[in-house]
């Protein structure tokens, strides 16, 4: 392993006999990001519980209150309360400075949903990360609606959106499996009159539709072939503020759920995870390989199906992952990918073109990545080919996070169980998602520390 002048972003995480303990992870992302826009949008005060606190949704809050909203943290005896008071439907005011999204793509997607409707300028930028992620596919429907836009060549940001005053209804066939693309151009519906429709082949996450009903809209969703849906908004709501309860975010206990499943002697409890099925495409995957993950106290909590999982490590098995479930856990197959590099047999992972145009390029970091620990890892088109041995690869590698928060994760995951060390370059965007990631791990008994720190605690 290289240990050159690391940078002090540099974390490294070593082989652990196993993980213990209770835990709860962060609060939903993307139900974080609904509930502060929406709430912007509706008229009194929206209290979000368990918001997530990652650089990703405060790059929406700041963004909400640059365009008029009242967004305001309490601290109710350690618990952080965030309070919402909204504008009402097509209320936001033009943003007197360019609204910096940072490194989220579902800021910047959605935001443009709402910005197409409102008659006004605004322009948008984000990190190097976000700048080369593709936004065609959001400005291409919403000009449908009479916004315009001029971006970066290939509709890159920095982008300025010239919102209409006078929108036209839209009916949307989406043609890639995008949750960000749904509900940009729903979330731009809401300020135009009459019926918008999203059309969907596979399913995609559903908290936009959950959380306008919760709201107040009037919505209606239909099966649409063998997998898909198609969703109807009647526009120009009067959006009632709501209180939200955002549960676990399933993606981040992904990372956890993993390392225990791996590491010899484990066992977690996990408190208060959000178990929408168009989410839990992985934890189906890796009951699939043997996995033992019981959900326990299942309910419905503001709207969102919950429950406490209880993993304990296994040994697992190699399995074929369909593309159909790729939209059901689009941000887990990182994670995944270290799971089957553990694993006995080949596992097969299928349509994961999307992987792409992620933070980084997904694909080819965990294919390079897990080369580079001693794995046997083949891209073929879209599809991913892992080959388990039933042992841990080596690990011994430095692995370039390049921005993307999962790689960083799943990397640290994976040093957990390899004989050499494993190292990111730069684990600063774990903390868009899950914050505080490297001391929840290690309080249950996982060895991640600076990578200048050499020696062993
Ligand atoms: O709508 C959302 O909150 C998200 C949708 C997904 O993106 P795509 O819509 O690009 O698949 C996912 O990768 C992202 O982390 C969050
Ligand atoms: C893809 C992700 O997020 P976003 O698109 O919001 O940047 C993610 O969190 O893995």
């Amino acid at each position: 392993m290289s240990t050159a002048a690391p940078s002090p972003r540099a974390l490294r995480s070593d082989a652990v006999a196993g993980l213990s303990g209770e835990l709860r992870v962060p609060g939903d992302k993307s139900i974080s990001h609904r509930s502060l826009m929406l709430g912007a949008l509706a008229v009194g005060e929206t209290v979000v519980r368990g918001l997530l606190e990652g650089e990703d949704v405060l790059a929406t809050a700041a963004a909400m209150r640059q365009l008029g909203a009242e967004v305001v943290r309490e601290d109710h005896a350690g618990e952080a309360v965030w309070r919402v008071w909204g504008r009402g439907i097509g209320g936001l005011t033009e943003p007197a400075d360019v609204l910096d999204m940072g490194n989220s793509g579902t800021s910047a997607r959605l935001l443009m949903g709402l910005l197409a409707t409102h008659p006004m300028t605004s322009v948008m930028t984000g990190d190097a990360s976000l700048r080369r992620r593709p936004m065609k596919r959001v400005t291409e429907p919403l000009s449908r609606f009479g916004a315009e836009f001029w971006s970066r060549e290939g509709g890159r940001l920095p982008l300025a959106v010239k919102g209409t005053g006078e929108a036209v209804p839209v009916t949307y066939e989406t043609p890639v499996a995008s949750a960000q693309v749904k509900s940009a151009v729903l979330l731009a519906g809401l300020n135009a009159p009459g019926e918008t429709t999203v059309i969907e082949t596979t399913a995609t996450r559903d908290h936009t539709e959950r959380m306008l009903g919760h709201f107040g809209a009037s919505l209606t969703v239909e099966p649409h072939g063998p997998t898909g849906r198609r969703v109807t908004l009647v526009g120009q709501p009067e959006l009632r503020a709501a209180p939200v309860v955002v549960p676990g975010d399933p993606s981040s206990a992904a990372f956890p759920v993993v390392a225990a499943l791996i590491t010899g002697d484990s066992h977690l409890i996990l408190r208060n995870v959000g178990t929408n099925p168009l989410r839990f495409g992985l934890y189906e995957t890796l009951k699939e390989m043997g996995a033992d993950i019981i959900l326990l106290n299942e309910r419905v909590e503001g709207g969102e199906p919950v429950a406490d999982l209880e993993i304990r490590s296994t040994g697992l098995t190699g399995i074929d992952v369909p593309a159909d479930r790729a939209a059901s856990m689009i941000d887990e197959f990182p994670i995944l990918a270290v799971a089957a590099a553990c694993a006995s047999g080949t596992t097969r992972m299928n349509g994961l073109g999307e992987l792409r145009v992620k933070e980084s390029d997904r694909l080819t970091a965990m294919a390079e990545g897990l080369a580079a620990c001693g794995a046997t890892v083949t891209v073929e088109g879209d599809d991913l080919i892992v080959e388990g041995t039933g042992e841990p690869p080596r690990g011994g590698a430095t692995i370039a996070v390049n921005l993307d928060h999962r790689i960083a994760m799943s990397f640290l995951v994976l040093g957990m169980v390899t004989r050499e060390p494993v190292a990111v370059d730069d684990a600063s965007a774990i903390d868009t998602s899950f914050p505080g990631f490297a001391r929840l791990m290690n309080d249950l008994g996982a060895r991640i520390r600076p990578l200048t720190e050499t020696a062993a605690p």
